[in-house]
């Protein structure tokens, strides 16, 4: 079972995260988890901030000569940024100055809640940690998962496919090529035709002043049959994907396969049906069980089914706009209008990369709740044991 925490400010000294659970055996670089954090930080429509920090990770624990082993593994990720905050977010009581508070609370995020429930008037006290830098680390920690997930086969891959009312179109491609058009565009959308669209309408956004939100898919593939549970509601793995992808900031509204559109439709138009096929058996296939549908994106019963689970999650525009939006002082309680000096206009397709990392996770959870072992050699004999198995059902 992997756990993992993250820690650290927006324009703190750094991000930290410790996983716990990683089986001993497995290969992790600094440059792999690299690739993923410099795939966050792209994408059109980000701010001035991603212009300051250029995401590395330095692994501190857990790992040596290249593989894990066995012991929490710690990732940081260090904010570029705080060299111009270091005063500001010092620890030390010397530096308090009273005058630098923010007590203007700003609307869509988490400063007026939680200035209450945590008794702060500094706003600043909140929004540090409740700031999307965080997912930095977050992605960090899934492409640790990936990894893990690599070594059977299974793929994560995350695409925008919405933004501002505009849909992309798979259009009959093949996963593989989706991917790799996906990977090539900037708004990590896989129809270039829909992706000129959909940045001139964030182009519209930012000179209205205003911000973009949209939708995102993960797909995984390569997922065996027989990941989650239907036994108990904490197990079942749909709820646990929802749960990953709504902790993302900004996430409002998680499908999973046909979701919301499956309660539009008959029965007749909603449920893969079941066919088998031994010659699938007899090409390499897992099983012979297989679907031409997969409206269930790839889980019944919170169990996988063998096909490709899709998970859909819809993020809302950045709350912070330069067009102002109305709040109230804290302190004095008069009214003022929330005025902003960078912000991201559309953060859709880091959105995407974060989805994929938090997925990964739970999916690399499942794996190993099923397979558990101490070090990778003993998951992967006890998956293939599986398989064997499932081959003969
Ligand atoms: C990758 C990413 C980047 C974000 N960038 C910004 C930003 O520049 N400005 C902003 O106001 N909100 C941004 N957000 C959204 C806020 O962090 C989020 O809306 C806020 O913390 C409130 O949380 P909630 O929307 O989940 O309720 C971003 C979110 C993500 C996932
Ligand atoms: C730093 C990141 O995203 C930040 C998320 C964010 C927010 O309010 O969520 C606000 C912005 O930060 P700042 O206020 O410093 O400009 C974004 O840049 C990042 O993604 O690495």
């Amino acid at each position: 079972m992997i756990r993992y925490l993250t820690a650290g400010e927006s324009h703190g000294p750094q991000l930290t995260a410790i996983i716990e659970g990683i089986p001993a055996g497995l290969k992790i670089s600094e440059e792999t988890i690299n690739v993923d954090l410099a795939r966050r930080q792209g994408g059109y429509g980000r701010g001035g901030r991603m212009l300051i920090e250029k995401d590395e990770v330095r692994i501190l624990s857990g790992v040596r000569w290249g593989e894990s082993i066995g012991s929490p593994v710690t990732l940081s990720v260090t904010n570029r940024d705080w060299v111009n905050w270091q005063e500001k977010m010092s620890p030390q009581e010397q530096y308090r100055d009273d005058s630098i508070r923010v007590t203007r609370a700003r609307p869509g995020h988490a400063d007026l809640p939680g200035a209450m429930k945590y008794n702060h008037r500094d706003v600043r006290n909140i929004l540090e940690r409740s700031s999307a830098r965080e997912t930095a680390v977050r992605v960090a920690v899934g492409s640790v998962a990936r990894s893990f997930l690599d070594e059977f086969g299974i793929t994560v891959s995350g695409f925008v496919v919405e933004l501002g009312g505009i849909r992309a179109e798979k259009n009959g491609i093949s996963s593989e090529r989706l991917r790799e058009q996906a990977s090539r565009s900037e708004l990590a959308t896989y129809d270039a035709e829909a992706e000129q669209r959909m940045k001139a309408f964030i182009d519209a956004a930012r000179e209205a002043g205003d911000t973009v939100g949209g939708v995102v898919e993960i797909v995984v593939s390569g997922v065996p049959v027989g990941l989650g549970s239907h036994v108990q509601w904490d197990r079942k793995l749909d709820a646990r994907l929802a749960m990953a992808v709504m902790s993302i900031q900004a996430i409002k509204g998680v499908e999973i396969g046909l979701g919301f559109e499956s309660a539009r439709r008959p029965g007749s138009q909603v449920h893969d049906e079941i066919y088998f096929d031994s010659s699938r058996l007899a090409g390499g296939g897992a099983t012979g069980f297989f679907r031409n549908t997969n409206n269930a994106g790839g889980l019944e019963g919170g169990i996988t089914n063998g096909e490709e689970i899709v998970v859909r999650a819809a993020m809302k525009p950045i709350p912070t706009l330069y067009k102002p939006l109305k709040s109230v002082d804290m302190l004095t309680k008069e009214p003022f209008e929330a005025t902003v000096e960078r912000s991201d206009v559309c953060a859709v397709p880091a959105a995407a990369v974060v989805a994929e990392s938090v997925v990964a996770v739970e999916i690399a959870n499942a794996l190993l709740e099923k397979f558990g072992g101490d070090s990778l050699a003993e998951v992967r004999r006890n998956y293939d044991g599986y398989l064997e198995y499932l081959r003969s059902f």
